[in-house]
């Protein structure tokens, strides 16, 4: 078929599809109108995730589970939107991972709100500035974000849904030439994770590695100098227009980090996998055996425990602390219930939400 015939189709194809997606946003439309009366919440991840299950089990063409899914999570955030326009907290600056995080889950059409500090996250949703917030909880290779934890612990703030996100760093230069290159711009931990992508290329000092506070920093400098380049993450090179030569140079590609949607409501449908997690403040928690008695409670009740971090409870002379567990199961099921109810006076449910990772 000549190309003229096949773009001819092509716009056939899309026109379709424009009318399809305009079909779907009026009834989108009524979704928001029945929430706004009712008092549901515009964000729901657990039917999002099952429209995402039913689409790829239904799949047999040439796109992949994660075409079909940046395709129709772009269409959510579009939906969000019209039901609602949303506001989303991270933490900044621009173009940093959780940028990429929040943006991967939300959309392009939502608006975005860079903040300095999780703090700022925290409060900017707490005081209605903005619907959702994102921060980062763990990353497998350094660990949990404990001030994450910290503010988790003391505000009333609820986990809506976790973003697990492999983390690529790109290499981008205006540079044509990577042997004029002579100064690499990046965070320091960006340039030890991608240590040997660098060596490979530059063998051993043949190239300054000059370390900056972020990313995006590292892509504004090498905007203004050719013969510089910025280890970034793919948001921050395309942000500011800086051409990615290589994607993926980190040295291991199990770098993941978990990222946290906090809102101000608890999620109240299930799906079908579902974690929770709680802050607990045991009651004389020195007494020997309490802590263990009462994890014994979630051993009997079958439920399986993936995550617990201690974090100093910050009250009072002694050495007291606050427990951070995510578990399997939702808030709703029976055999939680029960336990939940059994340990209400220790226990603060900060949401239960879709098991991604
Ligand atoms: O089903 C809903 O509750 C909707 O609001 C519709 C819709 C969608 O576009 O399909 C949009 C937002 C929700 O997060 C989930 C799904």
């Amino acid at each position: 078929m000549e190309l003229k015939e096949l773009r001819t189709q092509i716009d056939q194809i899309d026109d379709r599809l424009l009318q399809l997606l305009n079909e779907r946003m009026s009834l989108v439309k009524e979704v928001g109108k029945f929430k706004t009366k009712n008092k549901v919440l515009v964000y729901q991840p657990d039917r999002e995730k099952a429209i995402l299950d039913r689409l790829g089990d239904l799949n047999d063409g040439l796109l992949n589970e994660q075409a079909i899914e940046a395709i129709f999570l772009e269409i959510f955030a579009v939906s969000r939107n019209i039901e609602l326009p949303e506001r989303i907290a991270y933490l900044g600056p621009e173009g940093s991972f959780t940028h990429q995080a929040a943006e991967n889950r939300f959309g392009s059409m939502s608006e975005y709100l860079p903040l300095g500090s999780i703090q700022a996250v925290f409060e900017t949703v707490d005081t209605h500035r903005a619907n959702y917030g994102v921060v980062p909880i763990e990353n497998n290779q350094q660990g949990v974000v404990n001030e994450t934890i910290d503010y988790l612990v003391g505000s009333d703030l609820k986990i809506v849904a976790e973003i697990p996100m492999s983390i690529h760093f790109s290499f981008a230069t205006k540079s044509e030439k990577l042997r004029d290159i002579t100064k690499i711009y990046s965070k320091d931990i960006a340039f030890r994770q991608c240590k040997k992508f660098i060596d490979d290329l530059y063998g051993k000092n043949q190239v300054e590695l000059i370390p900056v506070n972020s990313t995006s920093k590292a892509v504004e400098i090498a905007l203004q100098d050719s013969k510089s380049a910025a280890i970034c993450s793919h948001i921050a090179a395309r942000q500011y227009n800086l051409p990615i030569l290589f994607e993926n140079i980190e040295d291991s590609r199990d770098n993941q980090t978990r990222f946290l949607i906090l809102g101000r409501e608890i999620i109240k449908e299930k799906s079908k996998k579902d974690k929770s997690t709680i802050l607990v403040k045991l009651t004389n928690s020195n007494e020997p055996g309490k802590l263990a008695s009462f994890l014994q409670d979630f051993h009997q009740a079958n439920i399986n425990l993936t995550k617990i971090e201690s974090r100093p409870a910050k009250k009072g002379k002694n050495f007291n602390y606050v427990f951070f567990i995510d578990f399997d199961g939702h808030f709703l099921d029976e055999h939680v219930s029960e336990v939940l109810e059994k340990h209400k006076k220790e226990i603060t449910l900060l949401g239960s939400y879709i098991k991604l990772c």
